[in-house]
């Protein structure tokens, strides 16, 4: 809420605050009370740049809910504008919502002038200047030519020269930090699980779902491949799960999503496309299954629960091959008061060489070994068709043991 005064006084921001905490408000809210009325002759007056179309998209319904009763011109750029006609309406809309790169293709093509822009807002700012998204994050903000342009940055993490970069490209512009940086929301208890190797990893899970698990729980995993044979695993176990990541088409992404939202599904596998923005409603547990590659990415997956204060949980598994890379989510942990053996405590640092060869390098993991390949169907009592619940049973008892 602090952030809303500063954008209301159309000052340049940077601003970090954790996970759930409410930030795509405290942008909007000062937004749309300063650009009060639609004006076509004003052109497009403010862009909300987000790097996933879900976040995008979820940016936009909260837009139009905030602007219900006011005829404000919103748009979610989500597809090349084909025509001249519809590059033409592109400049008649007074709010636009894009991914940068349906938007640099547009700039490109010249479909779109960013010179009327008045509002750029970069949520996600930090995965927006990193590797990947710089070029065409600088292209966009080079655009908006406005003099006078408010640029607002936010996020949940800002590590040190993501905060530089910023520094260069805002103008005059106020800091704002709510609670510590990179800080975990307090009401996400966090728990870290040594599972020995990758199958015992599968073992772990299974024996929490046994043990009972409040649904619905995100689990996330490093890649597609292992995504999908997660999948395979838990619907083998009559879990009613289902799968999300670049593959699926944005139907099914929208069908999954409100498939959890209203519980037909207790459990979704996700890739780290999910891990930022998006606000799943009421997720008990986050499990990352496969340990993040980093502290942002830890704490953008984990922030997909406990958001808007609810209580969340958080368990983290590990194995032999995280070593390298557990001492910085260790450290997010304890500070955050998360009560760790002794021995994590020690970890030693790595050379800057090893951090340099192992940031861009996933860990090699063991296939999640797939038990049914078949054609699966949900019956009505929550089973799998095709399934032997009891040679499961049989497996998972002797697999714990
Ligand atoms: N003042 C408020 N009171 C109650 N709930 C709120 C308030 N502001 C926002 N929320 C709710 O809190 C949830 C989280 O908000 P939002 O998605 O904006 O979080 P965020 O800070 O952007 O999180 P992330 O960093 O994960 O993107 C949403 O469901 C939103 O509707």
């Amino acid at each position: 809420m602090e952030a809303i005064p500063i954008l209301a006084a159309q000052r340049d921001l940077l601003a970090c605050a954790p996970t759930g905490s409410g930030k795509t408000l405290a942008f909007l809210v000062p937004i749309l009370h300063a650009l009060k009325a639609p004006s076509r002759a004003a052109g497009l007056r403010c862009l909300i740049v987000s790097p996933t179309r879900e976040l995008a998209s979820q940016i936009e319904r909260h837009v139009r809910e905030l602007a219900a009763g006011k005829p404000f011109r919103i748009a979610f750029l989500d597809k090349p504008a084909a025509t001249h006609q519809q590059q033409q309406q592109l400049h008649h809309h007074d709010i636009l919502i894009v991914t940068p790169m349906r938007l640099v293709k547009a700039i490109e093509q010249e479909a779109l002038s960013l010179s009327t822009v008045q509002f750029l807002v970069l949520d996600e700012a930090d995965r927006l200047m990193e590797h990947g998204f710089l070029e065409q994050s600088d292209l966009i903000m080079s655009s908006c030519t406005h003099p006078k342009l408010c640029t607002a940055l936010f996020s949940a993490t800002l590590p040190s020269h993501i905060d530089q970069l910023a520094a260069h490209v805002l103008k005059d512009s106020i800091r704002l930090t709510i609670g510590a940086v990179n800080a975990i929301p307090p009401n996400i208890t966090q728990e870290l699980l040594f599972a020995g190797s990758e199958p015992g990893k599968l073992i772990a899970l299974r024996q929490r779902i046994a043990a009972g698990m409040d649904f619905p729980v995100l689990i996330f995993v490093q890649d597609v491949h292992r995504a999908n044979d997660l999948y395979k695993e838990l619907v083998y176990d009559g879990i009613r799960v289902d799968v999300i990541h670049r593959e699926r088409s944005n139907a099914q992404r929208e069908q999954i999503v409100e498939d959890l939202r209203t519980g037909v599904l207790w459990c979704l596998i996700c890739t780290d496309l999910m891990a930022r923005g998006v606000d799943f409603k009421g997720i008990r547990l986050v499990i990352n299954y496969d340990f993040p590659t980093s502290v942002a990415t830890y704490i953008h997956r984990i922030g997909r629960t406990g958001r808007a204060g609810m209580p969340g949980k958080a368990l983290t598994l590990f194995t032999r091959d995280d070593g390298d890379r557990l001492r910085p989510i260790v450290q997010v942990m304890l500070q955050s008061g998360t009560e760790l053996p002794e021995w994590l405590h020690k970890l030693p640092k790595l050379t800057r060489q090893r951090k340099q060869a192992i940031r861009h390098t996933p860990v090699q993991r063991a296939h999640i070994r797939a038990g049914f390949d078949g054609k699966v169907k949900l019956l009505p009592n929550g089973k799998i068709r095709g399934v032997n619940y009891r040679a499961i049973k049989k497996r998972t008892a002797s697999e714990s043991t």
